[in-house]
């Protein structure tokens, strides 16, 4: 798999996420439900320095809640909040707004002390491609429109969202890049569709994916292919699936290629149900833990 990770690129979003920086009290960076990890910009520490931040991790509604759950204590345990939306329906959007405010306290009271009046809290929505940067800001301007339209002569500034009276949000998002170098991490973002196909070998996918199933999900796997576990030799495994969903060529041999495609397209249509990719064990509930 040649999966390109644009030095470029990189240099460049990193240089807009950093001069933005100043203009904003918190960063929200915006990772992927179902896999928290890998969905996530390797150098971030790095570019947003020690400005404080929150973790939203999106597209809650595809993920698997028990591991999703997992996450948020897993980034608590690290010392980072974390908190679970659905950016499509705005389920625990509300959540936004108010962990920014409680991250932001002291800060807040430290103003207050010194005589300031408060004002809203200003935030940048940071993220890799497809996470969902577009579709959170729309979900939040529309909740200011909601709020602010029927006061008229009320209009939204260029630069900034207002949302509600707290939070005011700027209207373009901070792309930053996944680790694509990492085989594993580009299959996964790959699974979950972040990745276009035509970067990546449908066959390498979808082993990557049954294997996955086997292990973390066998009995999802069980149900949907009678199978829970994936054969040495793929060939076996392939032929059982493709059997089973009737995926002949022409001259009645199996249609591996098409196999392939439906396993991937099994998963991303949720044929196996919410699933999470990047999974909490134990190891790294440890290094959490040690490191906070
Ligand atoms: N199921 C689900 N889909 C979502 C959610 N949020 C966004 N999406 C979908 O994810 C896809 C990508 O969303 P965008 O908002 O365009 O992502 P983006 O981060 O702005 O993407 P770039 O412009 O490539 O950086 C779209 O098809 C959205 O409908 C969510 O919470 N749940």
């Amino acid at each position: 798999m040649t999966i390109q990770w644009f030095p470029g690129h990189m240099a460049k979003a990193r240089r807009e996420v950093q001069e933005k920086l100043k203009l904003v009290d918190i960063i929200f960076e915006l990772i992927d439900a179902r896999l928290p990890l890998s969905s996530r910009n390797p150098m971030i520490d790095e570019v947003i320095n020690q400005k404080p931040r929150l973790l939203i991790l999106n597209k809650a509604d595809m993920a698997d809640e028990t591991e999703t759950h997992k996450w948020v204590q897993y980034f608590a345990n690290k010392g980072h909040m974390a908190v679970a939306i659905n950016s499509l329906d705005g389920k625990g959007l509300q959540k936004v707004t108010k962990a920014a405010q409680e991250i932001l306290a002291d800060k807040w009271a430290r103003m207050k002390a010194k005589g300031m009046k408060p004002r809203a809290i200003r935030a940048m929505i940071v993220g890799i491609p497809n996470v969902g940067k577009s579709t959170l800001i729309n979900r939040l301007a529309k909740k200011n429109i909601a709020k602010t339209g029927n006061t008229p002569g009320v209009t939204k500034s260029q630069q900034w969202i207002k949302v509600g009276k707290e939070l005011e949000l700027l209207d373009t998002p901070g792309i930053l890049w996944p680790k694509f170098e990492d085989q594993e991490v580009g299959l996964k973002l790959a699974l979950t569709g972040a990745i276009k196909d035509t970067i990546i070998n449908m066959e390498d996918l979808a082993v990557y994916g049954l294997r996955f199933l086997s292990i973390h999900y066998p009995k999802r796997m069980e149900e949907r292919y009678g199978i829970t576990f994936v054969h040495e030799n793929l060939v076996e495994t392939f032929d059982h699936i493709g059997k089973r969903r009737n995926v002949f060529g022409p001259g009645g041999e199996i249609d591996y290629d098409q196999v392939a495609e439906i396993i991937v397209r099994d998963i991303r249509n949720q044929h196996f149900g919410k699933l999470s990719f990047d999974i909490v064990d134990e190891q790294l509930e440890k290094e959490a833990v040690a490191e906070s």
